[in-house]
């Protein structure tokens, strides 16, 4: 059974969807804080949040059973997304669910900003007809700048061209090209849009980059008697320095869905009768969060039923019929993990990962991280999985390096690992038999052909007759049975390599006695799972 906590309200028909749900059991606590959210969090297999709860690295502390984090919503701002990443959890959005709500947000703001209908409304309820002091100004005409122009902004952009706006834009993702034909005029630095722009309005996420992006000398760029608008994210425009420029009388107006920290009842910015507030609300419509809540409901359950990965944030996204596709891929990059990482000697320091044929042309950022799962999972404490094995190499100075390579080879599909460390070099090749079966086409300088199952005898030894029925009867001696026996050599009377596929663990004197021969210089066991045998994350 999987435990899934929702930490926010989540529309009901999301609700439904996990509850129908077979192997789900849904613990629909919305509201918890502190200790109480972390212990609850480190008995459930998955949480939905929204934007109201904030997962911190301090949540995430193994142990914990926690796998998959998934935001109802587009910002991850309030995930500590390389926590989780660290932890091996996958982190997931919903991006596009409520992206038309908030542009329409967006509009509203900038419609009540121009014709100062809160403060209208305001003073017609208090009983004064005050008609000259709320003249507005109309935006036809009027340019508006928008930064960020991804799914939100280009939404904004849309319908203020409808208003018959002037939109000048930027986002380091959207081509000049691009732009002019959806009738946006592009600027290469965003400081080019300030002094232009009746209006500016945000739509990037709140990162390090974006953090105060609209500060004081942005400000002081824009005209006398523009506005801004936040309907993105609090701190994106420096809080501080807004009510600095309103006050002064530089800026005619702001309008804020967004504070830098939520919720926010109680502000300076609320004071002024030029601004526009609401709270948080872009998302909060019928039709959004139906949207985000049973996408968020599908992406967990798909997620923990069949280790389905779709929009997530710390790791290259799968459809499902990608990762059909992938999983030869996988397999093979995890094996050669796991095996280079019972070969190798030594502290590792470098592992290059080469792709040919049609390795190339998989994702091989995941191919790779796959590689490095198998490489630490037998070693550390801790889940290695698909999400944090890269990072945990990372940490333990591993360098891995990933090559596409377009030369032919003998193989329709091949990789190479060549794993460095302070005692020397290590390299293996596979490629795959048929839809279950690894093999391994390379170890060093011998070419061979192995598959890559079970309990495997890795032995090198000089190429003379005598040898192999030397190490078969030391291991029949002590009860192992070989099942299947591989050669390969360079050149004939040097050195060779042998691979015994054997049925049992060969015991530390069946390894002494073989190493004793002194025509034998070195004798490994490796293990590997069954043929087939995957990890869930591989679907
Ligand atoms: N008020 C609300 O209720 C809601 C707020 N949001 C906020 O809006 C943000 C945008 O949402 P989407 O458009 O769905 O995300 P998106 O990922 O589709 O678009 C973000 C765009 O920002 C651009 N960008 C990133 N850094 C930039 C920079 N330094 N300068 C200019 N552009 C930059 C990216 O290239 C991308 O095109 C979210 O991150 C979220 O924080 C989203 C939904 C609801
Ligand atoms: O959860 C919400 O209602 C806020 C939505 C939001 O801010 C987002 O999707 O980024």
């Amino acid at each position: 059974m999987h435990r899934v906590l929702i930490s926010d309200p989540l529309a009901e028909e999301g609700l439904r969807i996990l509850e129908a749900a077979e192997g789900i059991e849904v613990v629909n606590t919305p509201g918890l804080k502190g200790d109480e959210l972390k212990s609850v969090l480190a008995e459930c297999d998955g949480v939905i949040i929204r934007s109201g709860t904030t997962i911190t690295a301090d949540l995430l502390q193994r142990p914990s059973k926690l796998r998959v984090i998934v935001r109802a919503g587009a910002g991850v701002d309030n995930i500590e997304v390389p926590a989780a990443t660290r932890e091996g959890i996958v982190v997931m959005n919903t991006p596009g669910g409520n992206t038309l709500s908030t542009a329409e947000h967006t509009i509203a703001l900038l419609l009540a900003l121009s014709r100062h209908v809160p403060a209208a409304d305001l003073s017609l309820r208090e009983g004064r007809w005050d008609r000259k002091k709320y003249t507005g100004s109309q935006l036809a005409g009027k340019t508006l700048g928008v930064i960020g122009l991804g799914r939100v902004g280009l939404a904004v952009a849309k319908r203020a061209i409808g208003l018959e706006m002037n939109i000048l834009g930027y986002d380091p993702f959207l081509s000049a090209e691009r732009a002019a034909e959806l009738g946006i005029e592009s600027v290469s630095d965003p400081e080019d849009i300030y002094p232009r722009a009746d209006i500016v309005t945000v739509h990037v996420p709140l990162g390090e980059q974006t953090k105060g992006m609209v500060g004081k000398s942005q400000m002081a760029k824009l005209r006398k008697g523009a506005a801004v608008i936040n309907c993105a994210r609090g701190g994106i425009v420096d809080e501080d320095a807004l009510l600095e420029a309103l006050e002064s009388g530089h800026l005619s107006g702001a309008a804020l869905d967004v504070y830098s920290s939520e919720p926010c009842t109680d502000s300076p910015l609320f004071k002024l009768p030029n601004v526009v507030v609401t709270p948080h609300l872009g998302a909060s419509t019928q039709e959004a969060q139906l949207n985000v809540a049973i996408e968020a409901a599908n992406l967990i359950v798909n997620y923990l039923q069949k280790g389905n990965i779709r929009f997530a944030v710390n790791m290259a996204s799968l459809e499902p019929s990608e990762l059909e596709e992938a999983r030869r891929h996988l397999d093979i990059c995890r094996r050669l993990g796991l095996f280079q990482a019972q070969l190798a000697k030594g502290a590792i320091s470098k592992a290059t990962i080469t792709y040919q044929g049609e390795a190339a042309k998989k994702k091989t950022s995941l191919l790779t991280t796959a590689f490095a799962m198998g490489l630490l999972e037998n070693s550390l404490e801790e889940e290695v999985n698909l999400i944090n094995a890269r990072v945990l190499a990372e940490e333990r100075g591993i360098t891995i390096v990933e090559k596409i390579s377009s030369e032919h080879s003998d193989f329709a599909t091949l990789v190479r690992v060549e794993v460095e460390s302070d005692q020397g070099t290590t390299v293996l090749a596979a490629t795959t038999r048929g839809r279950q079966f690894v093999r391994l086409v390379r170890i060093g300088s011998y070419r061979l052909d192995s598959i890559m199952d079970g309990t495997m005898v890795v032995y090198v030894h000089q190429d003379k007759p005598g040898l192999i029925g030397l190490v078969g009867t030391v291991l029949g001696k002590h009860g192992v049975n070989i099942a299947g026996m591989t050669v390969g050599r360079e050149v004939e009377g040097g050195e060779a390599t042998g691979i015994l596929a054997v049925d049992g663990v060969p015991c530390p004197e069946a390894l002494q006695e073989i190493r004793a021969d002194d025509r034998i210089s070195a004798v490994h066991v490796v293990k590997l799972p069954a043929c087939g045998e995957m990890p869930p994350s591989f679907g």
